[in-house]
């Protein structure tokens, strides 16, 4: 039987020595500055191959990225086959992996194949991509010599979107089978959603004004660009922020994440009353709507706001084409995390009356609760989401006998949706598309899309700390049980504001502490935020410059 080719595995491992720095596989895979993740990159080529040998050999992905975060850092996630997160039990084996002496590297490597019932001499086939960031290609190189170094079968896709990356792991996964996700190829993913685009937008109502897109300096720029021939010309788009060349614009400033976090537009961007934004971030998985009120008062549209609309959405038209599964009516569930707008889960809750799960922050999380609905549609505040339909939706979606031609046009519209969003993973340029699709059926504009409910005025701060694994949370991540006593100081900061809601936690992607509040006015949310960030600050470790618009308590 094949054995693990040892002297290769450990001569390439010392020419990729590991940095004295401890690794941990977080919200979306090992995230750092990119000049001290070569080890991992290596380890992690290493690691695919034993992932598809212990999959029968299914293709897995790997993407190197840090998303919305600035040029400097980078990451690396992998893809099981059908374009879902890692499974979690084998994170413990990539953070095993990544933290090993480089001489041990061949010895955990059998360790793990011991542990999985792994057996060496099953083929293994990886796929890689990367974003537009300057460390890409060299850790792309290291990922290479660690997949071929274990003999592994390996394509690496060049630049890519996340989206994209994970759409051709699910398409080559499931090629010639019945549940064929599309060609494997670039070209197969616009091809594919630029035809239900095109089939669904038949059904528009609304004429949009052209709509602005930012393309965050980083890779969703070139990528929407090729798009936009596949697209027809029922929407007409312009395209913003598209300097890939100058590493520093990256995120900078612009961005899905900026427009969330800053609440505002992205700088250089040219909005007046009327004008439409779309923002993606750095990686093209999130996507953030926006317009400029009649008055001038700049109105966003974040990852709450789309699930509310595909929600009431798809069950509006469930209901009202009569959709039947042979469970009964299809169960449309949302999943949100701590983050989403308390008004967003109350809408959801009473008005379109659907269920609603909270989970931890990360789309690993969310894709799974999502799996257990008919229609599972979890969205990240921040705009990072997608919906999942299950095989008995899509199979009664497409059965027409014995319908009022309302109800048919209802299903059609649901049909083409499912193949207009990218259901392997959250996708910032097909959530656009749906979300567009959706708008134009209903015949609304950004203004009526954003009155199904009114938001909460919320806020996020960061704390720089010297130890954020310090702090432990439970429930969602909404409380903190470590350090003790430090819930205490929140809920008592809480409880001085109507409708107040505050919560911390470590970041799973960069070195900081997260805090978010929410509360009845503009003011007291902003009070009650920085209340809580300078309790942080103060009591739970601190470091550097102390924020001045922290107060003190
Ligand atoms: C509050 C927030 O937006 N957190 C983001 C951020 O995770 P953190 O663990 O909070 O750093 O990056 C993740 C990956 O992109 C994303 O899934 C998540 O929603
Ligand atoms: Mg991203």
């Amino acid at each position: 039987m094949a054995s693990i080719p040892t002297e290769q595995v450990k001569d390439a491992s010392l020419k990729h020595p590991k940095p004295n720095t401890t690794f941990t596989y977080g919200t979306a895979g090992f995230r750092l500055k990119g000049d001290l993740l070569d080890s991992v990159m290596y380890r992690m080529g290493l690691l695919a191959v034993l992932r598809s040998k212990k999959l029968n050999s299914k293709v897995i992905g790997a993407m190197v990225t840090a998303s919305h975060n600035p040029d400097q850092d980078n990451g690396v996630k992998l893809v099981d086959p059908l374009g879902e997160m890692l499974e979690q039990s084998w994170e413990l084996h990539a953070t095993h992996l990544a933290n090993s002496a480089d001489v041990d590297v061949p010895s955990v490597l059998a360790s793990i194949c011991t542990a999985e019932s792994i057996s060496w001499s099953a083929p293994a086939h990886v796929v890689v991509a990367r974003d537009t960031r300057s460390t890409g290609p060299k850790l792309v190189g290291a990922f290479l010599d660690g997949a071929r170094a274990a003999g592994g079968d390996v394509t690496d896709y060049g630049v890519f979107t996340t989206p994209q990356l994970h759409y051709v792991v699910r398409a080559l996964n499931t090629k010639g089978t019945p549940e064929a996700y599309g060609v494997p190829t670039e070209e197969g993913y616009y091809k594919k959603i630029g035809d239900a685009f095109k089939r669904i937008m038949k059904f528009g109502k609304t004429k949009f004004p052209t709509i602005h897109v930012d393309g965050a300096n980083g890779v969703g720029a070139p990528k929407f660009k090729a798009f936009l021939p596949y697209l027809g010309d029922s929407v007409s788009f312009s395209a913003f922020n598209e300097d890939i060349t100058d590493f520093s614009k990256l995120n900078n400033k612009c961005g899905a994440d900026f427009v969330k976090v800053q609440q505002k537009q992205p700088e250089n961007f040219p909005m007046t009353p009327g004008t439409y934004g779309v923002s993606l971030d750095g990686d093209a998985d999130r996507v953030i709507f926006y317009f400029v009120k009649k008055d001038g008062t700049f109105r966003m549209l974040d990852g709450d706001t789309i699930a509310a609309l595909l929600a009431s959405t798809v069950s509006q038209l469930s209901q009202l084409a009569s959709l039947t599964l042979p469970s009964g009516s299809p169960r449309v569930g949302v999943v949100q995390t701590a983050y989403a707008n308390g008004a967003s889960t109350r809408y959801l809750r009473e008005t379109v009356r659907v269920p609603v799960s909270m989970v931890p922050t990360g789309v690993k999380h969310l894709h799974h609760e999502a799996e257990g609905f008919d229609v599972g549609i979890y969205f990240e505040a921040n705009g990072h989401g997608t919906v999942l339909f299950s095989e008995g939706f899509v199979k009664a979606v497409k059965e027409r006998g014995g319908k009022t031609p309302e109800q048919l046009a209802a299903l059609e519209f649901l049909e083409c949706l499912t193949d207009v969003i990218n259901q392997a993973v959250g996708d910032a340029i097909s959530d656009m598309l749906a979300v567009l699709a959706v708008l134009a059926y209903k015949g609304w504009s950004f203004e009526q899309w954003g009155e199904l409910y009114t938001e909460v005025p919320n806020r996020q701060e960061k704390v720089k700390v010297a130890n954020r694994l310090a702090f432990k949370t439970t429930n969602a991540e909404q409380e903190l049980v470590e350090p003790v006593g430090s819930q205490d100081r929140i809920n008592a900061e809480v409880a001085k504001y109507k409708n107040g809601r505050s919560f911390v936690r470590p970041s799973g992607t960069e070195d900081i502490v997260r805090v978010y509040a929410e509360a009845d006015t503009r003011e007291n949310c902003d009070k009650l935020a920085y209340t809580v960030a300078g309790i942080i600050f103060d009591h739970y470790g601190g470091v550097g410059d102390r924020p001045a618009h922290f107060v003190k308590n």
